[in-house]
C-alpha cells in the first residue's frame, strides 16, 4: 500500500471512530493546495540538470502550515502529499498552532556537491517563495536536508521579501535557529519512550534498542537512549548495519559514520508485510514518518507488539521548530535548557493526551494520536466555519 493510501486509511478510520460528518471528512482529507515546479540548474561541469520539485500545503485550520523538506530520489507526489497529511495531525497532536505540509526535491543529494546543492535549493525557493511566508508556510529540514539547507532558503527568501529568519525553522543557531533543534527529534522520541515505558513500570536504563537511520534522528536518538542508561545493540543505514549485544559506542559510530557517509556492510530494510512476523521488540518507536505499513501494524497488533507512532514519537522537531518560530517573532533567544524542559513538557502532555482518546475510543495507540490530531483540526475548521 503505498503511503498515501495508508495514511488516509488511518485518517477514515480515525474520522469512523469520531464520528465525523462525511462533508467535513472529505474537506479534512483534501490538500489545499499542491505544488510541483521545475527546478533546472547549471551543474558543475556545465551542463543543465532538472529536477522536479513539491510542496503541498495540507491544512491550515489551526495556523501556518509547517513542515519539511526532503531530498531524496523517492520523493514523489503521492508521498509528500501522505506527509503533508501526516503534519496536519501532528501539528495537532503536539498541540501547536500550526497545520500541515511537507515539501520535497526528487534528486540524490549524495550525487550533488555542495554547490549543485545550493543552486537547486534556491532555485526552488524562487519559485515557490510567494506560497510560503511567517504566517502561511513555514519549512524546515526532513530526510537529505539540513540546518545549511533552511540557511539558502532563508537567503533566498530574503531577498524578495527582507530579512526574514522566521521563514523556516531548524536553521543555523547564528541565523536565529533554535539551541536544541539539531537534536530535538531525537530527544522528543527519548521523552516520548520514557512516558511509553513508564506505563508499564520500566524505564529506558537497562532496556535494549535497535534503531533503523543513522542520520540526524537516529544518531540523536542513540546518543541520547545511551546517556539515558538504555543499551543500543543495532543499528542500520541505507549502507548497511552494526550489532553489539554489548552496547554500541555511539560516539565512535558517528565518527565512523561521518568520515565513510554510511555504516557500510549490510543492505537495509524497512518493516513491510514480509518482515513483519519476524520482529522480536515488544516496543516499536517511530521515529520516522510512515514507516510501518497498515498490513504490518495488524500482524505487530496480533503478536502484542505495542507501536508508538510516528505523529506523537516524533513531534519533538517540529515542536522545537515551533520554539524557534516562536523566539524569531519575539526576537528573544531561549536557553538550551528551556527549550529542553518545554520540550519534554510538550511530549508527554501529547502522550498523556493520546492514551486518553485511546481509552475513550478503545483503540491502539496509532489511533489515539490520528483520533487526537483529527478531532482537534476538526474542530477548528467547524469553529471557522469551513466544513460546509
Ligand atoms: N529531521 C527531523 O527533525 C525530523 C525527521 N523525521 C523523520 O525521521 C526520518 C529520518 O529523518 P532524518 O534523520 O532527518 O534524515 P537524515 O537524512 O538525516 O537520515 C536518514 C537516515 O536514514 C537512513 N535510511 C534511509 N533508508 C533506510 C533504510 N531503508 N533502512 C535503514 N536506514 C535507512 C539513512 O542512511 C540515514 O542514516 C524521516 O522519516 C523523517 O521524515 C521526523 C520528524 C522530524
Ligand atoms: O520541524 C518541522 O517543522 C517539521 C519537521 C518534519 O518535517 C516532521 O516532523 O516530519
Amino acid at each position: 500500500m503505498n503511503a498515501l493510501a495508508a495514511t488516509s486509511r488511518n485518517f477514515k478510520q480515525a474520522a469512523k471512530l469520531l464520528g465525523l460528518d462525511s462533508k467535513l471528512e472529505k474537506s479534512l482529507l483534501i490538500p489545499f493546495r499542491e505544488i510541483k515546479v521545475e527546478c533546472t540548474i547549471p551543474k558543475d561541469d556545465g551542463t543543465l540538470a532538472s529536477y522536479v520539485g513539491f510542496r503541498v500545503q495540507h491544512d491550515n485550520a489551526r495556523g501556518p502550515m509547517k513542515g519539511g523538506i526532503r531530498y531524496h530520489h523517492e520523493v514523489d507526489p503521492d508521498e509528500v502529499n501522505a506527509l503533508a497529511q501526516l503534519m496536519t495531525w501532528k501539528t495537532a497532536v503536539a498541540n501547536i498552532p500550526y497545520g500541515g505540509a511537507k515539501g520535497g526535491i526528487g534528486c540524490s543529494p549524495g550525487d550533488l556537491s555542495i554547490s549543485e546543492l545550493e543552486r537547486l535549493t534556491r532555485v526552488f525557493t524562487q519559485k515557490i517563495h510567494d506560497l510560503i511566508g511567517i504566517h502561511t508556510d513555514v519549512p524546515a529540514p526532513d530526510m537529505g536536508t539540513n540546518a545549511q539547507t533552511m540557511a539558502w532558503i532563508l537567503d533566498e527568501y530574503s531577498k524578495f521579501h527582507g530579512y526574514s529568519p522566521a521563514v523556516v525553522t531548524g536553521k543555523p543557531v547564528d541565523l536565529g535557529g533554535s539551541l536544541g533543534r539539531d537534536a530535538a527529534t531525537g530527544r522528543g522520541v527519548l521523552f516520548a519512550t520514557e512516558a511509553l515505558l513508564a506505563e508499564h513500570g520500566k524505564g529506558i536504563a537497562g532496556q535494549r534498542f535497535v534503531i533503523q537511520g543513522f542520520g540526524n534522528v537516529g544518531s540523536w536518538a542513540a546518543q541520547l537512549i545511551t546517556e539515558a542508561g538504555g543499551k543500543v545493540i543495532a543499528i542500520s543505514d541505507v549502507t548497511g548495519a552494526v550489532k553489539n549485544s554489548n552496547g554500541i559506542d555511539i560516539a565512535k559510530l558517528m565518527k565512523h559514520s561521518a568520515e565513510n557517509r554510511g555504516i557500510k556492510g549490510f543492505d537495509g530494510g524497512v518493516i513491510n508485510k514480509d518482515n513483519a512476523d519476524g520482529i522480536k521488540a515488544k516496543y516499536i518507536i517511530e521515529a520516522a514518518n510512515h514507516p510501518t505499513d497498515p498490513e504490518a501494524d495488524e500482524i505487530l497488533a496480533k503478536k502484542g507488539v505495542l507501536i508508538l507512532p510516528d505523529i506523537l514519537a516524533n513531534s519533538g522537531g517540529v515542536t522545537v521548530s515551533y520554539f524557534e518560530w516562536v523566539q524569531n517573532i519575539q526576537g528573544f533567544m531561549w536557553d538550551e535548557e528551556k527549550v529542553n524542559r518545554e520540550l519534554k513538557t510538550y511530549m508527554t502532555r501529547a502522550f498523556r493526551d493520546t492514551k486518553e482518546m485511546c481509552r475513550s475510543h478503545h483503540c491502539d495507540l496509532r489511533m489515539g494520536a490520528f483520533t487526537l490530531g483529527v478531532n482537534r483540526v476538526a474542530r477548528a475548521t467547524v469553529l471557522r466555519g469551513w466544513e460546509a
